[in-house]
C-alpha cells in the first residue's frame, strides 16, 4: 500500500522510478542534459536519472556549411527516435535548434529559463565588431550572424566555421580567423566567459529565435513525465520563445535561415523585433511589433506577416533554392 501523503501517491499509480535523458555528446548538450539531470534529481531524489549519449547527423557531417546539408532538425532526429521507441524518456535541446513541428507522437514539455540571449564576439587580438580592421575574417557558419555583420561592417569577409564551441575556439587560436561570433550561452555555460571580448548588442546582432534557452521534449502521451517536468517551465522564457518561433514558424525558416527574431517582454508587453536578411548583409528587412503576452503567439504571426509583406519571401526563396 502506499502512503497516502508521498509524491508517489500523488502521481498515481504509474510511478517511474527512471528517467533516461537522450542527449548529444557535445560538451554543451551534457551540460545542458546535466543540469536537467541535476535539477530533476533534487525534485525527485527517489527517482534515478541517467543519459543516454548519441550521434546526430549534425555532429557527423562537418565539412559542408549547415545551410548546405539543409533538412531542419539536423541535431534532434537521432534523439527523437529514442524516444519515439522507448530507449529515453526525455531530450533536452537547444531552443534555437529544435525544428517548429514535432513529429507525431512527441511534444515540447517545457521550456527553461534562458541564458543571455546575445552573440558573443571573440578575437585574441580585438575587442569589438568595431574594431575590427578593414578586411578582417570573421569565422560564422550561421547566415544570421554573417548577414547582420555584413550590414554592420561591409568591408569584412567572413569565412565558414563549424564545429562544436571547442573546435571552433581552436580553429580561432590557430589563426584561422581574426574573430568568430559565437552564442554567449554556450560559453557562458562551459565556463569560458572570459573569451568573451564584446556581447554584441541586439542593434547590431538580433538574436536567433530560442537563443539561450533550452527546451525540453518527451512523448505527448506520456503524462507522467509531462508532470514530473512541470516545475521546470520558466513562464517569462517560454512567452517569448513563443513568439520567436511563431516568427520562423510564419516564416517557414530552420535555424539555418538567416531568420533573428528576438522577444522582451515587460510587465505584460511583449517587444518582438525580426529581420530578414541576403546573407551577402546587401539587403535587409526589418520590422517590430509590440502587443499583451497573452497573444505572444499571433504577434509572432503579424510580425512575420509583415516581413513577407515587405519582401522576406524572395529572400528566402532565393536561399533555399
Ligand atoms: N547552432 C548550435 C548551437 N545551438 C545552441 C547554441 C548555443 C546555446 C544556446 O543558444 O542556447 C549553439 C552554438 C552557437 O550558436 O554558438
Amino acid at each position: 500500500m502506499k502512503n497516502a501523503f508521498s509524491s508517489d501517491a500523488l502521481l498515481g499509480d504509474n510511478v517511474k522510478d527512471k528517467i533516461v535523458i537522450a542527449t548529444r555528446e557535445s560538451q554543451l548538450a551534457l551540460w545542458q542534459a546535466n543540469t536537467v539531470k541535476a535539477q530533476l534529481e533534487s525534485l525527485y531524489p527517489n527517482i534515478k536519472i541517467e543519459l543516454l549519449g548519441m550521434t546526430t547527423k549534425g555532429d557527423q557531417i562537418l565539412d559542408s556549411p549547415l545551410s548546405k546539408i539543409g533538412g531542419k532538425g539536423l541535431f534532434v532526429k537521432e534523439l527523437e527516435s529514442a524516444l519515439l521507441d522507448g530507449r529515453a524518456d526525455i531530450a533536452v535541446h537547444s531552443m534555437k535548434d529544435v525544428p517548429m513541428a514535432f513529429p507525431e507522437g512527441l511534444g515540447l514539455a517545457v521550456i527553461c529559463e534562458r541564458e543571455d540571449p546575445s552573440d558573443a564576439f571573440v578575437s585574441n587580438q580585438f575587442s569589438s565588431a568595431d574594431e575590427l580592421p578593414i578586411g578582417s575574417v570573421v569565422g560564422t557558419s550561421s547566415l544570421r550572424r554573417s548577414c547582420q555583420l555584413r550590414m554592420h561592417r561591409p568591408d569584412i569577409v567572413v569565412k565558414d566555421l563549424r564545429g562544436n564551441v571547442n573546435t571552433r575556439l581552436r580553429k580561432l587560436d590557430n589563426g584561422e580567423y581574426d574573430a568568430i561570433i559565437l552564442a554567449t550561452a554556450g560559453l557562458i555555460r562551459l565556463e569560458m566567459q572570459d573569451r568573451i571580448q564584446q556581447r554584441i548588442p541586439d542593434t547590431i546582432s538580433l538574436p536567433a529565435g530560442g537563443q539561450g534557452a533550452m527546451g525540453i521534449e518527451c512523448r505527448s502521451d506520456d503524462l507522467e513525465t509531462l508532470k514530473l517536468l512541470a516545475p521546470l517551465q520558466h513562464e517569462e522564457t517560454a512567452i517569448r520563445v513563443t513568439a520567436e518561433r511563431a516568427v520562423n514558424e510564419h516564416l517557414n525558416g530552420g535555424c539555418q535561415a538567416p531568420i533573428a527574431c528576438f522577444a522582451t517582454l515587460t510587465d505584460d508587453q511583449l517587444w518582438v523585433r525580426g529581420l530578414v536578411g541576403s546573407p551577402d548583409g546587401k539587403n535587409m528587412i526589418t520590422s517590430e511589433i509590440r502587443g499583451n503576452k497573452h497573444d505572444a503567439k499571433s504577434l509572432g504571426i503579424q510580425l512575420a506577416d509583415d516581413l513577407l509583406a515587405q519582401g522576406a519571401d524572395r529572400i528566402l526563396a532565393a536561399i533555399y533554392d
